[in-house]
């Protein structure tokens, strides 16, 4: 579980986070949505501690982040996978030696085990053994994502952040790799906070929702409740696209 208690930030007198207060549960994809500008990169950072919070608390269950020492933090940071916006690989590694890499940087474990592990990571994401000693360059966007997740999970972590985890892929593939966040959060328990702006993944995947605008929270719920919120600021957003208007009849 993540707490955030009364937590704003701001550049040079420019308020982007306000008093946000919410927390994320386990074993749930936590979806952060808004408008572009709104403040959900700010907070997924400030979360991750790559921002320091003006105010607020963070909390990792019962560690608050924004009080622990440097050497506490970098504890923590080895519980945290990382999915970055575009997979981020290092191309000059291949497929395994991208899953690897954390392990090498973060474990003493022996060749062999690091071996399994890596081969256990790509083996849940569905890569198959001939892609493993490919170059990313070398394999489709969707791959890509799937090796960016199998090395988010690589060190077990018990918090996964993604920031727009689908970001250029077709809609088919996008709800692949939505549906797989789903079910590794599910399997191993993390808690899994993702950015995004997609409504399809809202309504895929949205077990809980936060919406911020400006800065502010705004809305929380889950995808069945999305629709009838009731919020004007949220209707705005959602039904800015043509076709969650049709469904809803506006
Ligand atoms: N390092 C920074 N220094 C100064 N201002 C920043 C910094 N990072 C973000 N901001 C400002 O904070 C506000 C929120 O930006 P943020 O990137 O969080 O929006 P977002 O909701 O993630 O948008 P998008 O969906 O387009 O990525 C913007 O006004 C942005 O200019």
């Amino acid at each position: 579980m993540i707490t955030l208690k009364n937590v704003y930030k701001s550049f040079d007198g420019n308020e982007v986070l306000k008093d946000i207060s919410t927390s994320f549960e386990p074993g749930k994809t936590n979806l952060i949505i808004g408008r572009s500008g709104s403040g959900k990169t700010v907070l997924l950072k400030s979360i991750l501690g790559l921002f320091e919070v003006d105010r607020g608390e963070i909390w990792y269950n019962d560690r608050d982040f924004t009080k622990i020492s440097e050497k506490e933090r970098k504890f923590l940071r080895k519980e945290i996978g990382m999915v970055f916006q575009g997979g981020a690989l290092f191309d000059s590694i291949n497929v395994e030696g991208n899953v690897r890499f954390p392990l090498d940087m973060f474990t003493e474990m022996s060749s062999a085990e690091k071996n399994k592990r890596v081969e256990f990571c790509l083996d849940h994401v569905n890569i198959e053994k001939q892609a493993f000693k490919l170059s990313p360059s070398e394999i489709s966007g969707g791959m890509q994502k799937r090796v960016a997740i199998a090395r988010a999970i690589a060190l077990n972590p018990k918090y996964l952040f993604c920031d727009e985890p689908n970001s250029g892929l077709d809609p088919e593939t996008a709800t692949v790799i939505d549906k797989l966040i789903q079910a590794l959060t599910k399997e191993f328990q993390m808690t899994t906070i993702i950015n995004t702006h997609d409504m399809n993944s809202v309504i895929e995947i949205g077990e809980s929702v936060l919406f911020i605008s400006k800065g502010h929270k705004e809305w929380v719920g889950t995808k069945h409740e999305i629709l009838d919120s009731g919020n004007q600021k949220l209707d705005d957003f959602i039904f800015a696209n043509k076709l969650y208007a049709q469904m809803k009849g506006k």
